[in-house]
């Protein structure tokens, strides 16, 4: 399934009196082809989870239109699976039961669940913790079984908002190949929030940088390299490159938030590591 998000604005009321309303988004427009896999890269607050969440259907534009396959959206659906960074997963329930859970929504017969969990599980290689509860399995377990959920039903459409952000590095690079694997046998139409540069090259079609001026994207970048990526390409690094200068100029406003500091110190990471021996300058960001 295509998305198409067609000129959406966002603006939310002022809290306190007098306050004037905040326009997240204004006039945003962007498209992506069935079985595209893209992320959506900038500083914090500069309305990336608002755009997923009106892709969602769970709040409306202020003004645009969002359309799934050519319909509009209203309301959130089943053709369109949200994936939450913190797993949002039930540890009242085993593994399999979480994965089941949404079968069981949609009243698919209890044959055909237990075909599919199976296959899911088998998938993601967690079969031997079907019965095992969420507070009984890894953070990156915890991951792949929100993933599997997100999966159960068959989404068209796959809306992650920094999926993996709660994992450490190795956990998180392992897991990238396994959802780049379990998405690309799916065909799964994927659109992603990471502030993470590395991530958006190695998982994406597309990465589309917004900036905090009321999320206007500053780029949209096709990432052309073969699959599996290979880190070690230069054309990898060049693209991390190139995404690393664009998002400091989405940051040139200033910095902000825990988040820009993160980012601010990524870039610092990059140009020192370019630098020649003995140059001991700091970064000019
Ligand atoms: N429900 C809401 N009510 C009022 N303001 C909101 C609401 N949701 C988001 N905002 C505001 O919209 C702006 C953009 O938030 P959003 O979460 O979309 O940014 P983001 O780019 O995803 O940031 P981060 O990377 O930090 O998650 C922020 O200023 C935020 O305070």
């Amino acid at each position: 399934m295509s998305i198409s998000v067609q000129g959406i604005s966002k603006n939310f009321k002022g809290r306190r009196k007098g306050e004037s309303d905040n326009q997240v988004l204004k006039d945003v427009s962007f498209e992506i082809e069935e079985g595209q896999f893209v992320c959506l890269l900038g500083p914090s607050g500069c309305g990336k989870t608002t755009t997923l969440t009106i892709v969602a259907g769970f709040q409306k534009p202020t003004e645009g239109i969002i359309e799934v396959n050519g319909n509009v959206v209203t309301k959130p659906g089943p053709d369109r699976a949200f994936m939450f960074q913190n797993y949002a997963l039930f540890p009242w329930l085993k593994v399999g039961e979480n994965i089941e859970y949404p079968m069981k929504k949609m009243k698919v017969p209890k044959e055909e669940r237990k075909k599919k969990l199976k296959e899911l599980l088998e998938m993601a290689q967690l079969t031997k913790y079907e019965n095992y509860y969420i507070h009984e399995i890894s953070g990156g377990m915890k991951q792949r079984v929100a993933l599997l959920r997100a999966l159960a039903c068959d989404p068209k459409v796959l809306l992650m908002d920094e999926p993996l952000g709660a994992v450490d590095f190795q956990m998180r690079q392992l897991l990238q190949r396994q959802l780049e694997d379990i998405l690309g046998q799916k065909k799964t139409t994927s659109l992603m929030v990471t502030h993470d540069v590395d991530e958006s090259v190695y998982l994406s079609d597309r990465v589309i940088v917004m900036s905090r001026d009321h999320g206007k994207i500053l780029e949209d970048l096709k990432i052309d390299l073969p699959r599996p990526r290979d880190r070690t390409n230069p054309q990898y690094h060049a693209y991390v490159d190139q995404l690393t200068e664009i998002l400091k100029s989405a940051l040139s406003g200033g910095v902000y938030t825990q988040e820009d500091k993160d980012i601010m110190e990524f870039i610092q990471g990059v140009e020192s590591a370019k630098k020649p021996a003995g140059d001991t300058a700091g970064a000019t960001a």
